[in-house]
């Protein structure tokens, strides 16, 4: 538990370069949210240079937001690149399911690299494991059981998965975290789910064990999330509040304010 909550430290000490071949809407929020934790941020979406700049960094991010036909051809390219050379590899099936294309195309990105991580919502990581959910454009329709979905996908995709919203599951099948931090408000700025992606190809570089990687990202997240909230109560402000806590958060603050419950499956199954 306390090196989980003290992997921030590993983040900031490491600056991990992060490449990330991510939607329109969310590039700009995404870079300044890797430097506020101390990561560092390259986007590079060209076929022509996917590969090497994978090459050059210490995580890759895979997200399918505003996905073209070329840019899913340098996602795999960087994809392999970075299997090639052992760096983690983030997948965010953003909006999978909401039109057969983007489901096609998660699947051909899933079937050419080696992921890491799945993270999503609990829609979009259901949709992809095959179980039934709605997308309404990125967001997602109300699901039931988090940590059911969570389940299933993991061992449908023989992936460790993310699953976030009022609160988030991690598992590999055979542990799993849950996590119950966080704050409404993250739900009121776009790409706070997208950011959270890269930040946990961040953690993944940082730290060799996945889980372990995934509860120190996503816990110091939503922490991250609640210190902003007790600024201010409106998304514009959150959005910048969200930034300036991502980057004074400290250890100390996610160890005094941390939900995580961690669970062997056969516990989970038993219940
Ligand atoms: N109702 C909620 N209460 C608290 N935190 C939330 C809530 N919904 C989402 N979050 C948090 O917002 C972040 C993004 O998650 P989510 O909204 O599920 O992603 P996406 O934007 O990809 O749909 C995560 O840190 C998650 O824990
Ligand atoms: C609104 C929107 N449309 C295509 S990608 C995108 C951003 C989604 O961001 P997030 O999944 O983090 O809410
Ligand atoms: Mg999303």
């Amino acid at each position: 538990m306390s090196e989980i909550t003290s992997l921030v430290n590993k983040v900031r000490e490491k600056q991990p370069l992060v490449h990330n071949i991510t939607n329109q809407v969310v590039i700009n929020y995404t870079a300044n949210g890797l430097y506020a934790i101390g990561a560092a941020p390259v986007m590079a979406n060209a076929v022509e240079e996917a590969a090497d700049m994978a090459n050059n960094a210490d995580a890759l991010l895979l997200n399918i937001g505003t996905l073209t036909t070329v840019q899913v051809d340098a996602m795999i390219l960087a994809g392999k690149a970075a299997n090639q050379k052992g760096i983690p590899v983030v997948f965010d099936p953003v909006g999978v399911g909401a039109t057969p294309y983007r489901s096609a195309m998660a699947k051909k990105i899933l079937d050419n690299v080696q992921v890491s991580v799945v993270r999503g919502n609990a829609a979009e990581v259901g949709l992809l494991a095959g179980l039934k959910a709605v997308m309404r454009g990125v967001d997602a329709e109300a699901q039931g059981d988090h940590q059911a979905v969570a389940l299933q996908a993991t061992k449908q995709l023989g992936i460790p998965v993310i699953v976030t919203g009022e609160h988030d599951v991690i598992t590999d099948g055979s542990k799993v975290f849950v996590i119950e931090n966080g704050h409404p408000l993250l739900t009121k700025v776009t790409g706070t789910g997208c950011l959270l992606s890269s930040v946990v190809a961040a953690f993944l570089a940082a730290h060799e064990n996945v889980l372990e990687a995934c509860a120190g990202a996503v816990g110091f997240y939503g922490v991250a999330a609640e210190v902003a909230a007790s600024h201010t109560s409106a998304p514009g402000t959150f959005q910048v509040a969200f930034l300036d806590a991502l980057y004074h958060v400290n250890s100390d603050v996610v160890t005094d304010t941390i939900k995580l419950t961690e669970r062997f499956i056969e516990e989970v199954e038993t219940k």
